[in-house]
């Protein structure tokens, strides 16, 4: 009989002391897959440790979850549907695998389109979107369309002018596709932001400003009714959460900016971190490990927050796309049951990007009373073209800290200058960063955080929590809404009432 309280008996060995006990320690807990090498060698997982993780796996179904997941089972329960981001890339029921490549086909077409000029000679691209139908594409285009001389792409999200404006000041109306990217269709700011963009096309002399638009959504009639032709209306099914639609249509500016084929590289390194979590067992699959070391430090250790570090410029806004992936899914108070959960659940994602973060965060880090379990992203190959001193000096960094968390350094003679050591962290190394391991990159996380779920007993699928401040915005901007003091005299404040 294994639970919690048997994790949470388990030893608390420091991890020097783990690496001196096994020599096999590094091979127990590093992995390889899609061209990515996980070390979780200097995280405190033990044989033990996993052994334990994997009976509550069993008692907590893992498997027969995870089939139902890709078997289109409505494991989504609260909002009784099923759960099909993986049809995107082919992994999942027949019927879905096939709707999603209807709708891959439709989306091929019309970048076809746009690229044989159907709405003549098209430079710029500006989607509009908001949390999962911004997150993922910005991502990705940032990640991998640096050196794409293709459609000048820029993606808009915050509701604040500012961000639109900026945008404006640089495209040219007549030359660019307005592309509004919204699940529901009826997000406040998607939609104000949409409407804005439209006026800015008209007030250019942009004559038909709607026949410029492309909508990427999952909700068709939404999208037509307010005045997007059906031809450029480009669906996804409504069991692909917004935090996991990178793969559908939302990955529009991906697949406009790199072109199809990387698109299609990218789903299909997503399908090999597929194959993997579907097919390896627990102790050697990389999604499952991580996040039995997530529960481990949350469980166990009381980590309130965790921190993944981007030792690449290219992978800059991942720690923010991590951000809403893993708090969104399994920040939740209650179990799929409706019970309340009665544990820490997801911890705070935060982090940044190396070195940077080195010379501002890493103080806390290294010597601070708070533990935080620290993830490096690093890859081999460079992206840059400057003098290899860059890269080197890049990685070198990225491990050295990785140690030196580790190791600390004893100063009994000045405390202020003693680092405790012990502190964990996972390394995640990519041989190349491009569209196939960014996908399998992706992928991980995902299931990553499907683990975390299933292990939790919460679901992972739906975000309710968004709800109450968006209906007191809503209320507040009709001129209505029950404040209390404070709020009503910040409303009062600054002229809005
Ligand atoms: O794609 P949309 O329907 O516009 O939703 C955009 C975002 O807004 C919501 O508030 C949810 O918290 C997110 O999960 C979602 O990605």
């Amino acid at each position: 009989m294994t639970d919690w309280s048997t994790i949470k008996d388990l030893p608390t060995t420091r991890l020097e002391q783990l690496f001196a006990d096994d020599p096999e320690r590094l091979a127990k807990f590093s992995l390889d897959v899609a061209g990515i090498h996980f070390d979780l060698s200097k995280t405190h997982l033990t044989r033990e440790a996993v052994a334990a993780f994997e009976a509550l796996a069993r008692q907590m179904d893992l498997a027969g979850k995870r089939e139902a997941m890709f078997g289109g089972a409505h494991v989504n329960v609260t909002e009784d549907r099923p759960v099909e981001h993986t049809a995107e890339r082919g992994e999942g029921k027949a019927e879905s695998l096939k709707r999603a490549a209807d709708y891959h086909a439709r989306m091929r077409m019309l970048i076809d389109a746009i690229e044989a000029e159907a709405f003549g000679p098209v430079r710029h691209v500006l989607h509009v979107g908001i949390g999962g139908s911004a997150l993922g594409p910005n991502l990705l285009v940032d990640a991998l369309g640096r050196d794409s001389e293709r459609y000048d792409v820029a993606i808009v999200s915050n509701v604040d002018g500012v961000a639109l404006e900026d945008v404006f000041d640089r495209f040219d109306p007549s030359a660019t596709l307005l592309v509004v990217a919204s699940k529901t269709f009826t997000t406040t700011e998607t939609m104000m932001n949409a409407d804005s963009a439209i006026g800015w096309m008209q007030e250019n002399g942009v004559e038909d400003p709607y026949g410029r638009v492309i909508a990427l959504t999952a909700s068709p009639e939404q999208a037509i009714e307010w005045g997007v032709d059906e031809t450029r209306v480009l669906p996804f099914s409504e069991g692909v959460g917004g935090r996991y639609s990178l793969w559908s249509s939302i990955g529009f500016p991906a697949a406009i900016k790199l072109g199809w084929d990387q698109f299609a590289e990218l789903l299909e390194g997503a399908a090999e971190m597929d194959r993997h979590f579907r097919l390896s067992a627990l102790h050697e699959n990389a999604p499952a490990l991580a996040a039995f070391a997530d529960l481990y430090y949350t469980q166990v250790r009381g980590c309130e927050t965790r921190a993944p570090f981007a030792y690449d410029e290219r992978l800059r806004l991942l720690p923010s796309y991590l951000q809403q992936l893993e708090m969104e899914s399994n920040g939740k108070g209650v179990t799929v049951d409706g019970q309340p959960v009665g544990r820490p659940t997801a911890p705070i994602t935060w982090g940044g990007v190396g070195t940077d973060a080195q010379h501002a965060v890493f103080q806390l880090l290294h010597q601070g009373t708070h533990l935080v379990p620290v993830e490096f992203l690093a890859v081999i190959e460079a992206g840059d073209t400057l003098a290899e001193e860059h890269h080197r000096q890049l990685l070198l960094n990225a491990f050295a800290q990785g140690a030196a968390l580790m190791k600390g350094r004893a100063n009994p003679d000045d405390p202020a200058r003693a680092y405790p050591g012990d502190r964990p962290s996972s390394t995640i190394l990519l041989d190349v960063l491009d569209a196939r391991t960014l996908g399998a990159l992706i992928a991980f996380y995902e299931h990553r955080v499907f683990v975390n779920g299933v292990l939790l007993g919460i679901n992972s699928f739906d975000q309710f929590g968004v709800e109450l401040g968006k209906e007191m915005a809503k209320a507040a901007a009709k001129g209505g809404g029950d404040f209390d003091p404070s709020t009503a005299d910040l409303i009062r404040r600054a002229g809005l009432e």
